[in-house]
């Protein structure tokens, strides 16, 4: 398989720097317990990091995941090493789960995420806003997936079709049905050629449904990749990063599953554009626009210029995104103060020899 068809590009290639010549050029397309399942020019290869760049990982985040690109020195037909990761140009984070605020990537280098939600009471513009707030902040380019249009009638569909395009104005939305595959002509349409797509959306709104539609069945089927595993062991996973028939790929793994609220900080202005361009004309600087007064948000919500619910949800995020910011914050001080008591450890050590 050409790289180009796993959505190689120029931009990529001239990432490359030096030192990586001799090296094979893959895309990482599943992850197992740092066991990586990765696609070359040359085929298929299970590997491993180098001793380096484990070492040298700052966090979760340096080690390779899915849809990443890396450079890796090929030792026979089946095994590899990871020497490097490519830059990545997005990606799609969520907090680690358990207590500390570590960050943990669910997949890399996405151009457009199909943010799925269905006619039924799942419909929520808030959550919308959510997913649409991770696209921003992830560089991820957002396009709207309305499904289950089979369970409404034809006004109904139109009247919730309008709300998402009033709030969302510049965001492409598309009606479609992924069980009866009504609209689905359209979703092929529109991807394009070389470029890789995930989908979004909370439990039960058709994601695995839509994604069977697309990649007709066959190409998610479970496949062994026990026959690589030279030491006996057995693993059976799937590739979580497939070449759709029309030459786009998809990315889909649990992970996506189980997004929650990222580091939004940049996305969320993205979101809130128009709450953020109103927040210049605020009397004070450093107006929170709830009780302020001479706060300019406020004043368009009351005389309905901001749509209310988006301003509630808008406060919402930011009160979450805070709290983030604080836990983020106190794991960096634990972190430090921990250095500082090692230090003094060794210190106490050296000045009692
Ligand atoms: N009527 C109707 N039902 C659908 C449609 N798409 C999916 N469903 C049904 O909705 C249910 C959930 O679909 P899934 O595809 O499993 O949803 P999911 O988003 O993958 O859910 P998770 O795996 O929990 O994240 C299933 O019973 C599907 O048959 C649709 O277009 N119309
Ligand atoms: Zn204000």
């Amino acid at each position: 398989m050409k790289l180009e068809a796993l959505g190689y590009n120029n931009e990529i290639k001239n990432s490359l720097d030096i030192g990586l010549e001799g090296l094979e050029i893959g895309r990482v397309i599943t992850e197992h317990k740092e066991r990586y399942l990765v696609q070359s020019e040359k085929g298929e290869f299970e590997a491993e990091i180098t001793g380096n760049l484990r070492y040298t990982a700052a966090g979760r985040a340096d080690f390779p995941a899915v849809g990443d690109w890396v450079a890796l020195m090929v030792f026979d037909t089946h095994s590899a090493i990871i020497h490097k990761v490519l830059p990545r140009f997005s990606v799609l984070s969520r907090k680690a789960v358990g207590v500390t605020a570590d960050i943990q990537i669910i997949a890399t280098n996405i151009d457009f995420a199909f943010i799925v939600l269905s006619v039924d009471e799942d419909f929520s513009l808030n959550r919308m806003e959510r997913y649409l707030t991770l696209c921003h902040s992830s560089c991820i380019q957002p396009i709207i997936i309305l499904n289950k249009m089979d369970l409404v009638a034809e006004d109904r569909l139109s009247e919730l079709m309008g709300q998402l395009k009033n709030r969302f104005e510049e965001i492409p939305v598309l009606g479609i049905s992924a069980s009866t595959t009504q609209g689905l002509k359209r979703v092929r349409e529109i991807i394009e050629v070389g470029k890789t797509y995930c989908l979004l959306g909370s439990s039960g709104v058709g994601k695995s449904t839509l994604v069977n539609a697309l990649s007709q069945k066959r190409l998610m089927e479970t496949k062994k990749v026990s026959d690589y595993s030279k030491k006996g062991r057995h693993t059976t996973t799937h590739r979580e990063l497939v070449v759709l028939e029309n030459g786009g790929i998809l990315i889909d793994n649990p992970g996506m599953r189980e997004v929650g609220l990222p580091d939004v900080s940049n996305g969320l202005d993205k979101t809130f554009e128009d709450i953020l361009d109103l927040a210049a004309h605020c009397k004070f600087k450093d107006c929170t626009h709830t009780v302020e007064t001479g706060c300019a948000v406020t004043q368009a919500v009351e005389s309905g210029d901001i749509d209310k619910s988006a301003y509630e949800n808008y406060l919402k995020l930011k009160r979450e995104q805070v709290h983030f910011d604080s836990t983020i914050a106190e794991k960096r001080k634990k972190d430090k103060d921990f250095g500082k008591m090692i230090k003094h450890f060794k210190y106490i050590k050296k000045s009692n020899k």
